[in-house]
């Protein structure tokens, strides 16, 4: 039986880290965080601002990779493999596991050449038709294909935020990743486009790990099945959503999802 409860119990991790620490030259941003990320669920990261919900995400892609000073230590593995490890692949890696940023922020290409970008360079499609199909397909799972079928030459810039964020989604989508990281996709977006986002994610849920950044407490617990809390760079409590928002164990989850300070 698994004592941490920073651990995931209900099935095989996805993802694992464990004792990660993360410094920025000489500021510990993240302390000896340890989790499990698992396949067809989404999970959030909450707590106050500066407590380090996205320099964590951002290990587990290894984007911290491109921070000038900053340094991750322990050890994160994607289905048991070391992420880390010298001979890891990183574009490969960041194929494996996606991520959609707070901005929308295509490409100024087409809608086509947008989703198209990440096959091309992965070998992905033989011929036009492969490619066609890949297009089509992200573009349907990320729902936004009805309403770009019939421009998909025009620019991926000139859409709306929403669509925008959604085609930034196929786009992470369209090289068949297994994680998607998501690291506050709604904070730039009106709460219109916020609700088809997050309908979204639901439904991508069924096929990918989700790991989702986020400041909105309510967000979190109509998205996700698996909360974080974070506080000053440490992982407070990890639990089932509902746990998390309905009985608490640490005081400072209880006071954070209160209200008390955030
Ligand atoms: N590139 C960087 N260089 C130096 N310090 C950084 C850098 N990025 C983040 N930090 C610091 O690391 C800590 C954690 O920041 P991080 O952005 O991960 O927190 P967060 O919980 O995602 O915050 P927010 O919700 O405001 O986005 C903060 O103290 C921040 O100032």
């Amino acid at each position: 039986m698994n004592q941490n409860p920073a651990i995931g119990h209900n099935s095989v991790p996805k993802m694992t880290a464990r004792n990660v620490n993360v410094f920025y030259g000489q500021k510990q941003a993240i302390k000896d965080v340890s989790i499990d990320v698992t396949s067809e669920h989404v999970t959030a990261f909450i707590g106050p601002s500066g407590c380090g919900k996205s320099t964590f995400l951002r290990c587990l892609n290894r984007m911290n990779d491109t921070v000038d000073g900053a340094r991750v230590e322990g050890r994160i593995e994607l289905d048991a493999q070391d992420i880390y490890a010298p001979a890891m692949d990183v574009v490969q890696l960041r194929a494996r596991v996606g991520m959609v940023f707070q901005k929308p922020n295509p490409f100024p290409k087409s809608i086509y050449e947008n989703v198209a970008y990440g096959p091309r360079i992965h070998g992905l499609a033989r011929a036009k038709a492969d490619m066609d199909n890949i297009v089509e397909s992200a573009l349907r799972r990320a729902g936004l294909w009805d309403e770009v079928k019939d421009r998909l030459g025009e620019s991926g810039t000139a859409m709306s935020g929403g669509q925008q964020q959604r085609l930034c989604i196929a786009r992470a989508i369209a090289v068949d990743p297994e994680v998607i990281l998501m690291d506050e996709p709604c904070s730039a977006l009106d709460p219109i486009a916020t609700a088809r986002i997050e309908e979204l994610i639901d439904e991508l849920r069924g096929r990918y790990a989700i790991v989702i950044v986020t400041h909105n407490m309510q967000q979190a617990a109509r998205v996700s099945q698996k909360t974080a809390f974070f506080h000053l760079g440490t992982l407070v409590e990890y639990d089932d959503t509902s746990a998390i928002f309905t009985n608490p164990k640490a005081t400072r989850t209880k006071d954070y999802i209160t209200g008390r300070y955030g």
